[in-house]
């Protein structure tokens, strides 16, 4: 999947995208840190510092942390909050889980993102079931996406996940999320209309360009939200997206890339191994 010209990618199901130029590209306002590291492995070492410490920033402010995953790489790379000193030093009592996409398979199927983060850090740590929000996997796609954000609204209404006063859409304490070698980040891709959503929480896909086809996924309002956002990317075939979305020059033709609109409330955060940076 690489970085897609809208105009060789046509069919009944892909959106036909506004031109670059009529799409707003203002740079996002909120605080952002590029943390460049030389290898994965030292991207995995301070993750794990950084989800530790503001799990117990939020912890004490708050009284939980409601974290949102995605799939792909980042659960192997959250490895080493797996491990001593923070398997045993955070409060995984006070956790709350849930995923930026999903994708619309049984959660024992090797696709799921829910036995993906289960096999590979849920299983690991002490997080109440109660408190870890798998998608139904018994329903469609647009049924899974109504049932999660139905989910949702009963947890603000409940006051377990406050709205923001700036959006009115629900504020999850910290994403982490990975982009695709097109610029995509959860199930939002370049050249697919669920990028635009303005009013759902909880969108659908039944063509993803990346398999499974058939998913769920957060809307950039609700990304956008969020108090905290993690962007972690490993790997030379990232970097030209990184390229774009850091360096803020968009190739003349080229669809906006959705990574290039992540914008949280507080504090953005690219962790980047030296792979994923080399084009910067
Ligand atoms: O379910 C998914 O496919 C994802 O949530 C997706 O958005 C993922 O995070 C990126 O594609 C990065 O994946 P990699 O880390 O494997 O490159």
């Amino acid at each position: 999947m690489a970085l897609a010209n809208p105009v060789d990618n046509q069919s009944n199901n892909v959106l036909k995208c506004p031109s670059p130029a009529s799409m707003d590209l203002t740079p996002r306002k909120c605080k952002t840190n590029v943390r460049k590291f030389q290898s994965e492995e030292d991207v995995a070492k301070a993750l794990a510092k950084y989800v530790a410490d503001l799990s117990e920033k939020y912890i004490r402010e708050k009284g939980y942390f409601s974290v949102v995953l995605s799939g792909g790489t980042l659960i192997h790379t959250l490895r080493k909050l797996v491990e001593c000193p923070y398997k045993g030093s955070v409060d995984w009592s006070k956790w709350l889980i849930f995923w930026v996409d999903e994708r619309v398979v049984p959660l024992n199927s090797p696709d799921s993102n829910y036995k993906l983060a289960y096999d590979g850090f849920l299983s690991k740590v002490p997080i109440s079931p109660c408190h870890i929000y798998a998608i139904n996997d018994k329903l469609s796609p647009k049924a899974a996406a109504d049932n999660y954000e139905a989910r949702l609204k009963n947890l603000v209404n409940k006051e377990t996940i406050p709205v923001s006063d700036a959006s009115g859409f629900p504020k999850f304490d910290l994403m982490l999320l990975g982009i695709g070698p097109d610029g995509h980040v959860a199930s939002l891709f370049p050249t697919r209309l669920q990028r635009f959503e303005k009013k759902r929480w909880v969108s659908f896909i039944t063509d993803s360009p990346k398999p499974p086809p058939e998913r769920i996924t957060f809307t950039f309002p609700v990304i956008n939200s969020a108090s905290e956002i993690a962007m972690v990317v490993t790997g030379a075939e990232l970097a030209d997206a990184v390229k774009i979305t850091l360096g803020g020059v968009l190739p003349t033709g080229l669809t906006p890339l959705p990574c290039m609109e992540v914008s949280p409330e507080e504090e953005l955060t690219w962790f980047l191994d030296k792979d994923a940076a080399s084009k910067l």
